[in-house]
């Protein structure tokens, strides 16, 4: 098959009949026609045509190794910093159509299977047979171009004890039967985002493990199919509150839903299984396979895209209502500028910087990409979010919705309610793109997104610490103290 169309995904999605719960209701209907996931689905759709749209075809797919078919090229084995760039230049065409507020486009799960699929070192530290598994599955989703969700934590129940130990042991996902054929697992696990309308849930190891014998039935990397039998996804109340794109724009077409994961004693047959026992392995399923490496190449490619956007939002704001010449929003301006070309050069040198693995792919280097990882989500983020709420101001309040420029009040609307530059309803178009990448329920989501979806940042952040080189670096320092005179 290859790279999908819109209305090929669309298809296999509305076919598919995974069990899903929201609003305290079991949904029924065609899960792309269902208005909690719709407009999300119809977003994806989108990713999937332009791979065919002449004028991104090229950059976004490559020929298939094995079938000579275009397929997606975040499926693109690295083996040159070329080949790394190619792979950045997909991401940033996917990343600039959502601006970055797509969070779990396809490429995010496809560049953790395409490393995966050929760190086959690693896995014959277990069982060569689980790097062939893995590699076979890879090449399914490339040629069927399938979306993916994943789930890595035990459920936030009591974080004082281990996820082996949450509910006595009988809550986090564990694997309860090895068959011949296979394994049951039965348990919960957070969070899935985009779960109703993916394909596939990849379950890969929760990285805290023990390595105790209690840890053993949690130590596990799988993937299953999104209506496998047994598997329920509880989603949270909607953020996309069906309102037009004037009054929501980013709601009404990227709210990605989050779902909890329960197993109800599902079968993972053998093929589909990467990884069992082996929790010194699960706890370096990141760090040692490249996945993480090459996840992080497409996150800082999806997070430029957003702090450009941010970067054009709040230059389009100042100049809206005049604030632009003011010295401490052109400070602001200037620090978003910054991060912008700090972004970009993070990706430049992480490319630039690459190496070859032992498996001979050309990875990123790891160290600039923590780097960013670490800073986006504290210290970046918020501030985008904060700059456009300063900007704004009361008018991100004083915002009348599109239905008011139909309605008897208009005139007044469109005196009152002008900007310096822009007629009132450009002016409330404007804005409200504003609100929803500031403070709406969707901007919120996004923040907290943005904070954690890659892990905690404070555990993140000690393990940038205790892995980074530092000793040469206190070495100088000691010298300096011990010099005697110059
Ligand atoms: C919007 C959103 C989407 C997400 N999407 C996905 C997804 O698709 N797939 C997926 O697998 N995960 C996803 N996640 C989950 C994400 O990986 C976790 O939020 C993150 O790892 C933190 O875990 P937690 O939420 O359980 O927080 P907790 O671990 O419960 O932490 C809560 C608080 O306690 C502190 N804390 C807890 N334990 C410790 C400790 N041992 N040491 C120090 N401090 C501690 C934390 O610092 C934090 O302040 C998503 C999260 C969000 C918010």
């Amino acid at each position: 098959m290859g790279a999908r169309t819109g209305q090929q995904y669309l298809d296999k999605l509305n076919a598919m009949t995974p069990e899903l719960y929201i609003d305290g209701e079991k949904v029924t209907s065609k899960v792309a026609e269902h208005p909690a996931f719709r407009n999300n689905a119809l977003t994806y759709a989108k990713l999937f045509d332009l791979q065919h749209d002449p004028a991104h075809r090229d950059v976004l797919t490559y020929e298939s190794p094995t079938t000579g078919e275009r397929v997606g090229t975040s499926f693109l084995v690295p083996r040159t910093e070329e080949d790394l760039k190619r792979r950045r230049a997909a991401f940033s065409a996917w990343a600039q159509y959502s601006h970055g507020f797509l969070g779990r486009t396809g490429d995010y799960m496809n560049s953790s299977l395409t490393a995966l699929a050929t760190a086959k070192k690693f896995f014959s530290r277990a069982d060569p047979v689980f790097g062939e598994r893995i590699e076979k599955y890879y090449e399914m989703a490339r040629e069927n171009d399938l979306l993916a969700t994943h789930t890595l934590i035990p459920p936030q129940v009591n974080r004082s004890v281990s996820g082996s130990q949450q509910g006595g042991g009988n809550l986090s996902a564990k694997v309860v039967e090895e068959r011949e054929d296979g394994i049951v697992v039965r348990g919960a696990r957070m969070l899935a985002t985009i779960a109703p309308i993916a394909d596939e849930l990849l379950v890969f190891p929760s990285t805290v493990l023990r390595g105790t014998p209690e840890d053993a039935p949690y130590s596990y990397a799988f993937a299953v199919p999104n209506d496998a039998p047994g598997l329920k996804y509880f989603c949270r109340a909607g953020l996309d509150h069906g309102r037009s794109h004037f009054d929501e724009p980013l709601a009404s077409r990227f709210e990605e839903m989050d779902a909890v994961v329960v197993f109800d004693d599902v079968f993972v047959p053998n093929e589909r299984v990467f990884l069992l026992g082996h929790p010194e392995l699960c706890n370096a399923w990141y760090s040692e396979t490249g996945a993480g490496a090459l996840m992080t190449h497409q996150v800082v490619t999806r997070t430029l895209a957003k702090t450009e956007f941010y970067l054009g939002l709040a230059s389009e704001l100042a100049a809206a209502i005049g604030i632009g010449g003011f010295q401490h929003i052109q400070q602001d301006l200037s620090e978003l500028i910054s991060y912008v070309e700090i972004e970009k050069a993070v990706l430049r040198a992480a490319e630039a910087d690459g190496a070859v693995s032992e498996d001979g792919v050309f990875l990123p280097k790891w160290e600039v990409l923590n780097a960013a990882r670490n800073w986006y989500p504290t210290k970046v983020s918020p501030r985008l979010t904060e700059i456009i709420r300063k900007f704004s101001a009361s008018g991100l309040m004083a915002l009348p919705g599109e239905a008011d420029f139909e309605a008897e009040g208009r005139p007044d609307i469109d005196v009152y309610l002008q900007s310096a530059t822009l007629p009132a309803k450009d002016r409330a178009r404007l804005f409200k793109l504003a609100l929803d990448a500031s403070v709406s329920s969707f901007a919120g989501r996004e923040s907290l997104y943005e904070y954690f979806f890659f892990g905690d940042p404070v555990r993140m952040a000690g393990a940038q610490v205790n892995a980074y080189p530092r000793e040469a670096l206190q070495e100088r320092v000691r010298e300096l103290l011990a010099r005697e005179g110059q």
